[in-house]
This record gives structure tokens, sequence and C-alpha cells, in this order.
């Protein structure tokens, strides 16, 4: 604040307030000593992007990524402002090289913001509006910021990262809860349940938990378990810590992983059946003496083919019990896997995993948000028979979505629903042929059991 006022001082045009009622504020985009660049003008920018944006008539685009366009004022343009009932105007001003205003004797073209106001209002502006600009516009630029997403570099290599645990690249992944296809009920109880997270810092501080929320993802392969990660990570704003866990040593180090890992973030662990042996599950021979080593920690991974690898599902679950809790908190922790049954129930069990999400395959309603995304259709006469088929087999919202994509420019929506159709009375028939080999195999089996009894 101090800064600013810096600045409100040495650009308000002081001699203005004799003749004129009104006070302008110029707010340049590079000022100080060395002329760096203002935050405060960065914070205007981004304030008059959101607000503006929807009144001024002549507007400058720019794509930050490739989801989202932002939209500012356009130079030398105006827009008006209202301020608890005041009203004030802010305008884009640009100086050009060869201009002779005093304010940049030296510049290039400089740009800076005017705001005008009566000075009847110059305490509300000065100590309210200004705060209140510069956050709105911080809290935007935040959201407009790009997101992350993160993968751990092997904990092998690590000397040769400098202590940076993880490396990162823009999150860019376009799936929301829009274009995930899913049982609307579920949908929305999953988008309830994470904005009730994200709102509830207080409730977690007075139940004394760490404020984070586990989620374990279920469903067979293509049933959208990657697509739901990345819907909650738009949702939320969060970047994404991808966690694979076949490269973490040990314990600790897993423990150096998540501590390193920031707030606001889903951490995923993908496929957990398949990064490690955590079923638990009794085995037999040297196999059940591993098992009895892995309740102990540290332990050894058995399974063949395997790096061997100190990390614990015991160690897993004490981190996401709370061992970050004096990190502060704001995690969501999502595991995946394509086969629950596998996983062992100390994982399951209630107040570890917070919400089980089963991710199933594709019904008429999730067919219907597949249609409107890839074929733009609401409705169809063509929709009664997929209904009927989507009943009677099972099909992936991958393979469905699949089947839709149009294949070239001349395919319409008819033509892409009819191979869809086609491919369904494929699978149904499929299925079909499969349990009936499978009676066969069953009634084979009882016979030759029963000629067995008959000859001894
Ligand atoms: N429910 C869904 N809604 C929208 N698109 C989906 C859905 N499920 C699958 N898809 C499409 O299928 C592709 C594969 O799905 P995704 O990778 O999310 O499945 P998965 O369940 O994570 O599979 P895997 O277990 O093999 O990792 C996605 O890129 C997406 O285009």
């Amino acid at each position: 604040v101090p800064q600013l006022r810096m600045h409100i001082e040495g650009f308000a045009h002081k001699a203005a307030g004799h003749i004129n009622p009104y006070i302008e504020i110029t707010f340049p985009e590079y000022g100080g000593e060395r002329l760096e660049r203002c935050e405060a003008y960065a914070a205007i920018k981004s304030y008059l992007s959101a607000s503006a944006s929807t009144r001024a008539k002549r507007l400058k685009a720019s794509v930050k990524d490739t989801r989202s366009l932002v939209l500012s004022m356009d130079d030398n343009e105006e827009v008006v402002d209202e301020f608890e009932g005041v009203k004030l105007w802010w305008s884009c001003l640009i100086v050009s090289r060869n201009s002779t205003i005093s304010l940049y004797p030296y510049s290039e073209n400089r740009r800076f913001f005017k705001l005008t106001f009566h000075r009847s209002h110059r305490e509300v502006i000065t100590s309210s509006y200004i705060k209140h600009v510069l956050a709105t516009g911080k809290a935007v630029a935040a959201n407009n910021q790009l997101r992350k997403l993160f993968t751990n570099n092997p904990s092998s290599n690590w000397h040769y990262y400098e202590e940076s645990k993880w490396s990162y690249g823009a999150f860019e992944h376009p799936a929301t809860f829009d274009t995930l296809a899913m049982e609307p009920s579920k949908k929305k109880e999953i988008m309830n349940d994470l904005l009730k997270f994200q709102r509830g810092k207080e409730y977690y501080a007075r139940i004394g938990k760490p404020w984070k929320r586990g989620y374990l993802l279920y469903g067979p392969p293509g049933t959208g378990k990657s697509t739901m990660v990345a819907a909650m990570a738009n949702f939320l704003n969060y970047d994404v810590y991808d966690l694979e866990l076949t490269t973490v040593k040990d314990n600790t180090e897993l423990r150096k992983l998540l501590i390193e890992t920031s707030a606001k973030s889903i951490i995923v662990i993908e496929d957990i059946d398949c990064s490690l042996d955590l079923t638990g599950q009794r085995k037999t021979g040297k196999q059940e003496k591993d098992n009895h080593e892995e309740k102990a920690d540290p332990v050894k991974r058995t399974e063949k083919g395997r790096e061997e690898s100190k990390v614990t599902l015991s160690g897993l679950l004490n981190f996401i019990d709370g061992l970050w809790s004096a990190c502060g908190g704001e995690r969501i922790i999502v595991f995946t896997t394509n086969y629950v049954e596998k996983l062992d129930p100390a994982l399951i069990r209630r107040g570890r995993m917070d919400k089980l999400i089963e991710m199933s395959y594709c019904c008429f309603e999730s067919f219907k948000v597949l249609a409107r995304n890839y074929l733009g259709v609401e409705v169809h006469p063509l929709f009664a028979t997929v209904r009927q088929l989507l009943e009677e087999t099972k099909m992936t919202p991958a393979d469905v979505a699949e089947n839709l994509m149009p294949k070239s420019d001349e395919e319409d929506e008819e033509a892409c629903l009819e191979r869809l159709i086609e491919a369904l009375r494929k699978a149904k028939e499929e299925a079909g042929k499969k349990s009936e080999e499978e009676k066969a195999a069953a009634a084979e089996a009882t016979a030759a059991r029963a000629s067995v009894d008959v000859f001894l």
C-alpha cells in the first residue's frame, strides 16, 4: 500500500483539482527507478479483463493456453466501473515512442491505466476501491495461471536433479465434469463433495483433522478414471501430482516426495494394484512368508519381474492418515484401480479413503453426454436403439466415444450413430457367444464328473 500511495501521489494530476472536479490516477506498466514492471498494473489489468470485458466495446484477445481465451480492454478504450455507488472511469492509454508527454521521455511505446473519479470520492477510492481492485485482480490472475502436472523423478536419479524431486509441465487436460460421461446424479454428488471439501478449511481445523480427502476410483479400463481426475483438477483449479510408485525406493523417499507437494493439489496414484503389491492377501509358501514381512515395515516387494522396492501399504497409509498434517492442507489424494477386489480392505476402510467412486460401463445418460460432445446432438431417432442396446450389453465410455467420433468430414451424425449401433450389436453377439461357450464348458465338466462317478 505505501508503494501504491507513492504511485498515486506521483502520478495524480494535482493541478487538475483546482479547475476540474475530477481526479486522475495513473498506473504505468513500468515504474520505479529501474522501470520494472509494476505489480499494480498487472493486477489492474487482470481485474479489468474479468470485470470490464463485459462492458468494453473493443477488446483484445490473447490465448493463454489451448483452453482459455483472455479478453482485456483494448488500447485507448474506456470503461465505467462502480463501487459502493461511486462511478469511476478506467482507460487504457498508450504513449508512443515519439510522444512528448513528459511522463515517459525516453520510452518506447508505454501503456498505463488511468483512473478518473470525482474528487468528492477521493477517500473511498484511495482507501478501499483500489485495494479491492488489486485483490480481485490478483485472484483473477491466479485463476488464469497455467496449472501444472508434476511427475516424480525416479529416486535413483535424485542426485541429478538438485533436490528437485518432481518435474513438471503445463496441465492442459481438457476434461471437465461437463464432458465427463457419467450418471448425472453421481456426477453431482462428486462435485458437491469436492466443493464441500474446498470450502471446508474451518471445518477441518475444528475437528482437528488435516485438510485432505481421499478418493478411490475403480472400474474397468476405459471407463474414465484418468478423465475423472482431470475433471476434478479443472473443477477445483488444482495442480496434479502424478505419483509413480514403482520408481520410489522406500518409505522415506515416499515421505520426501509427499512433503514436497504443494497445497491445492491432487496427488494421483494410478493403477495401484499394478504399481505395488499392496494386496496383503495371504499367499502360499515363500510368498506367505514375504507377506508377513509386508506387515512389518519396511518390506520387500516380491513379485517376479519387478524391481525391488520397499514402499509399503502401511507407509502409504501413514501419510494418508495425516503425517503431513503439519505442512498445511488442501490436498486430495486419488487412487485408481481396475480391480477393487484385489486391494487390501485396510486401504478401503472408511476414514482412509473418504469416498469410493465406481466408474462403470456406459449407460444411456453417459451416452447422451458423449453424443453431445462428439456430435453436438441432443436428440435423434436412433437414440432409442442405442438405449435398448446399452441396456443389453456392456461397452466402456472409451469405446462408445471411439465409435461416435466422425472419421471424416463427410460422416454425419447418423453415420456415426449407426457405426455405434453396429458395434453394440457385435459386442452383444460376442458376449452371447461367450456365455454360450461358458455354459457348454460348464455342462461338459459336469458330464465328465458324472461319467467318472459312474466309472468309479
Ligand atoms: N466417462 C467418460 N467420459 C468421457 N470420456 C471418456 C470417459 N471414459 C473414457 N473416456 C474417453 O476414453 C479415453 C480413455 O479413458 P480414461 O483413460 O479416462 O480411462 P481409464 O478408466 O483411466 O482407463 P485405464 O484404466 O486404462 O487408465 C479418454 O481419453 C476419454 O476420451
